[in-house]
């Protein structure tokens, strides 16, 4: 049972009704877009140990510019491919913004087609390919400074309701 319909109010938790205003984006091109909250692992500004990824609507996708650091080490040098599909997973939440659903991620499948080096700025896209229901299929693509694509992405995204994140709203809260 999907709660994809349920669009039962969450005034009665402040920090999600917040939340969930927050993603009511409709961003124009080039706008850069909010971060999906203050503590998110991919973008939240107040995560220590966070990607601070910050992207921008482009067309119907969305386009970033990034830089991975000593924290996301895996080989020396080389940025670990959990740390890279993050970032991934987290921009195909900024493309969300973009289509318009709160959707989460169901499959995520990253191809590392070559190493992907610390304090190197790569230039990220995503974007929806297609929808069949509350099904939406994403892609992304990791590029170098020369155009050549050292990463790609391909994510199923399920389109939730609002009650897949109030009721797990207590865990969110009790660690702020
Ligand atoms: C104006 C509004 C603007 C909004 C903008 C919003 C932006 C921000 C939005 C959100 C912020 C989040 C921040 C982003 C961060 C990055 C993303 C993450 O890290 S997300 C966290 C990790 N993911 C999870 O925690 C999910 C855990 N999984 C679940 O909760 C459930 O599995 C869920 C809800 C995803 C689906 O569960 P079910 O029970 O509702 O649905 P079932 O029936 O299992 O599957 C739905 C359909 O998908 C197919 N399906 C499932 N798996 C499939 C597969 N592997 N391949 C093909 N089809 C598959 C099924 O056959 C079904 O299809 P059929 O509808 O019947 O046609």
């Amino acid at each position: 049972m999907h709660d994809a319909q349920d669009t039962r109010p969450t005034s009665s938790n402040p920090y999600m009704s917040d939340w969930l205003s927050s993603m009511q984006t409709t961003a124009h091109d080039s706008a850069l877009l909010p971060p999906h909250h203050g503590d998110c692992l991919g973008c939240g500004p107040a995560n220590q140990h966070g990607h601070h990824l910050r992207a921008r609507r482009h067309g119907d996708g969305v386009v970033a510019a990034h830089v991975f650091d000593g924290r996301h080490v895996g080989a020396p040098g080389i940025a670990h491919g959990g740390a890279v599909a993050t970032v991934l997973d987290d921009l195909f939440g900024f493309a969300l913004y973009v289509v318009g659903e709160l959707a989460v991620t169901r499959k995520l499948e990253v191809e590392y087609l070559a190493p992907v080096l610390l304090q190197t700025e790569y230039t990220l896209h995503a974007e929806m390919l297609s929808r069949n229901g509350r099904k939406l299929r994403l892609r992304a693509r990791v590029e170098d400074q020369n155009g050549q694509v050292v990463a790609t992405a391909d994510a199923l995204f399920i389109v939730v309701g609002p009650a897949h994140f109030t009721s797990r709203a207590p865990v969110i809260q009790a660690r702020r």
